[in-house]
């Protein structure tokens, strides 16, 4: 009854999926009105105080603050204007004849063993192969970029166990179809067999933990003797920057099956492509394009799921899910890709790294969804194969026939000459003077991938969807220390510079190809980085005057004083608005905007440097890979408690802690300066006030705390003398 009143409802539907505007669209584009008119306010009143104060450095700081908060916040407008929730029928495609569902090829990154345990690895894998899909239409190719012989002997393992968890799930039919969720969760019957199967799970995971904490594969624990002759590819010579490609079907679907001879199983394929010092290797897009050839020689299905190592599939409707939009005739031929969300398992109670990125993988989303598509978040993400090459109306061929997308590929994964085929596709100067990477495949040029790639797929003019099912699809790990939080923000922040400052801006080039609202959608991650400006200078720029007895702001009986307040709060009611509606709760959006603050001090202030020292030739970055292995167990304590670690030493941290105590200082002086000055300094102490309650947790790990988890002594010492530095050269611009 509730599907068919949505249906009557929505907006473009069809009986596998419907579309619902939201109902908050038009009270925001009213507001946006509003809130434009502010802004238009504000810039005359700098303006005016340009032309006739003699604050002029102060005035042009806030006033270029002003234009980048504002650009940004007309950025957040565009994707408030129209967003769309929408529902699909998974029971209405399931009922299909089985032989109508198309192929489907599942990609699984991974590139470092260490920090990427091979058993995530495995979940993953286990959990894509047991979907509720024709198990011979599943291919897994899972891409080994630490080309780790530690990571192929898990998935030897992996094959073993998946032909007694396959029938197991298909029997029983659960949900959690990554076994490590399966036998740690309560609410599954206990009985004889699963009892088994978890003793033989348990097994295969001491087996391989042994063996990676072993380092080596001794050839005791070998147990399938077919794979035996593949580890002697792990020469001496051997190493993760240098080494042939390796390519091993560990099961294919035309001859294995599982231990009960019931089910056929998918195919599970291995590939490490080959790496060599001299030839770039452009990390995961690089992988992901590899993976594209070697399917495309190997199974060419016109299906392809993305998935990060870490990111288990969490419900078996999944892929059913993504074809009632990607089969769908009356959209298909424009649908480049279904992007699910990312969401994430163990995060603390009220998130406080803020590292759902709720804004990101759900509010932004349903913005985007209702112009040409949400973004695409590098995992969880079903993709059309037509999409890689080249636009809707306008296909690039591969140069060899093999690798063009609407192929049917006949022969058998083992065939000698399709081994052969997929050993050259996967080399290293395969791509010399080919478009793989500019035209074709997922792009290269920037270190945020997903992003990029996506981004220049709308811009071709292909649409996407975004599919976000009550219960999560994919469930993944974030960083749970704060040090690899803002460590992987800067990495994105990098990445987002790389693609703002070219010649593929979405200021300029995106807005021309897909429309004001779109491109002006894509700016608010392009230029993430430039959050940093306007956060410093209001971080520390009002507080020092403060100190100094200066005024930059308006006192509290002048009209003006007014429009701040209003444009402040109306921002940030706004922000807790989206929060809120989409699911988020209030304790997880204080910590967002905490965060959010702190990133300005850390990761996109970083980025921004990074960016401009590479570009200037003086120096690289790379991909710097995030942890997903466990931490100590202290450190996931706090975590769980909530407090914050600022424990590893690190100078990102520093201009963060000096910004805290320039407020703390602030605050003192402005409340006792009060009584002199009375309502002259309000703004400024409001403004101090409320960045010294975010910083709260800086304070206690400066000085009241005593776990591995404080801020050092050094750092303090340091952020002490630069605050001292800070106070100083205000003397000299305010005085
Ligand atoms: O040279 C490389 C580097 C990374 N990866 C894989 O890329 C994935 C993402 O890496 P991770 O360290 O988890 O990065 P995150 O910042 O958590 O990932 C987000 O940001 C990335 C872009 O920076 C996207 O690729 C991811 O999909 C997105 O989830 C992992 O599966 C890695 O194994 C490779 O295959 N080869
Ligand atoms: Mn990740």
């Amino acid at each position: 009854m509730e599907a068919y009143d949505k249906r009557k409802h929505s907006v473009g539907g069809t009986t596998l999926h419907t579309c619902h505007p939201c109902r908050r669209a038009v009270p925001y584009r009213i507001y946006g009105v509003i809130h434009t008119c502010g802004i238009l306010a504000l810039m005359y009143h700098h303006v005016n105080s340009l032309l006739t104060a003699d604050t002029t450095l102060i005035t042009s700081l806030l006033l270029f603050s002003d234009v980048i908060l504002a650009f940004m916040w007309a950025t957040s407008a565009s994707l408030r204007f129209n967003p769309v929730h929408r529902s699909e029928y998974p029971e209405m495609y399931a009922a299909k004849p089985k032989q109508d569902f198309p192929k489907l090829d599942v990609f699984i990154c991974t590139a470092n063993p260490y920090k990427e345990p091979p058993m995530m690895v495995v979940n993953t894998a286990l959990s894509a192969m047991a979907y509720d899909y024709p198990s011979d239409k599943i291919s897994v190719y899972v891409s080994d970029d630490g080309g780790s012989s530690l990571t192929l002997f898990a998935l030897m393992e992996a094959a073993k166990f998946s032909k007694r968890w396959l029938p197991y799930c298909k029997n029983n039919n659960f949900q959690d179809r990554s076994p490590e969720v399966y036998f740690s969760s309560k609410s599954h019957t206990w009985n004889d067999e699963a009892d088994n199967l978890k003793m033989m799970y348990e097994d295969m995971k001491s087996r391989v933990e042994h063996v990676v904490d072993s380092g080596k594969v001794e050839t005791e624990y070998i147990t399938c003797d077919q794979f035996r002759g593949v580890f002697d590819l792990w020469t001496q010579k051997f190493t993760r920057q240098e080494h042939p490609t390796i390519i091993q079907v560990l099961q294919n679907s035309e001859t294995d099956v599982d231990d009960s001879g019931k089910y056929i199983m998918p195919n599970l394929i291995y590939v490490s492509r080959e790496k060599s010092k001299v030839s770039p290797h452009h990390f995961k897009a690089g992988a992901l394009n590899t993976l594209l050839r070697v399917s495309g020689v190997m199974t060419n299905s016109p299906v392809i799921l993305t998935l990060d190592c870490d990111m288990y599939s969490n419900d078996p409707t999944t892929p059913v899910r993504a074809l009632c939009y990607l089969t769908d005739p009356k959209i298909k031929s424009g649908l480049g890709f279904v992007q699910f969300p990312q969401k994430f398992q163990g995060v603390s109670e009220n998130d406080i790294y803020a590292c759902e990125y709720k804004r990101l993988f759900d509010i932004n989303m349903i913005g985007f969804d209702g112009l040409m598509g949400p973004n695409h978040v590098g995992t969880g993400c079903f993709f059309n194969r037509r999409v890689f090459y080249g636009p809707p109306s306008n296909m690039i061929s591969a140069q060899i026939d093999e690798l063009n997308p609407n192929r049917i590929a006949d022969k058998s994964i083992e065939a000698k000459d399709v081994l052969e085929l997929a050993h050259n596709v996967a080399g290293c100067s395969y791509e010399y003077n080919t478009n793989w990477g500019s035209k074709m495949g997922f792009r290269y040029g920037s270190l945020v991938e997903d992003y990029y790639t996506g981004y220049m797929l709308h811009c071709e003019g292909w649409r996407s969807v975004f599919c976000s099912p009550k219960r999560a699809a994919f469930c993944g790990d974030v960083p749970k220390s704060l040090i690899d939080v803002v460590s992987q923000q800067k990495r994105w922040a990098i990445g987002l510079l790389e693609v703002s400052i070219s010649r593929y801006s979405p200021l300029t080039f995106g807005i021309k190809s897909m429309g004001i609202l779109m491109g002006i959608g894509y700016c608010q991650y392009a230029f993430w980085a430039f959050w940093s400006i306007p956060l410093i200078v209001y971080g520390v720029l009002p507080q020092l005057a403060l100190l100094y007895g200066v005024s930059v702001f308006p006192k509290s009986s002048d009209p003006w004083f007014w429009l701040y307040i209003f444009l402040f709060f109306g921002a940030y009611a706004q922000d807790l608005l989206d929060f809120v509606l989409e699911g988020g709760t209030y304790g997880g959006w204080w910590n967002d905007q905490r965060m959010w603050m702190i990133r300005g001090f850390t990761s996109f202030f970083f980025g921004s440097i990074e960016f401009t020292l590479k570009t200037l030739n003086l120096s690289t970055h790379g991909f710097n890979l995030t942890s997903k292995a466990n931490g100590d167990d202290e450190q996931g304590k706090r975590y769980e408690k909530e407090i914050f670690d600022f424990g590893p030493p690190s100078s990102m941290f520093l201009p963060l802690t000096a910004a805290a105590i320039v407020n703390l200082f602030a605050v003192v002086w402005g409340t006792y300066g009060f009584f002199i000055w009375g309502e002259r300094l309000v703004l400024e102490l409001m403004l101090a006030s409320f960045a010294a309650v975010n910083c709260l947790p800086v304070y206690e790990a400066m000085m009241l705390r005593n776990d591995a988890g404080k801020l050092p002594k050094r750092a303090s010492l340091s952020a002490g003398i630069l605050t001292f530095a800070l106070i100083v050269s205000g003397y000299f611009f305010l005085k």
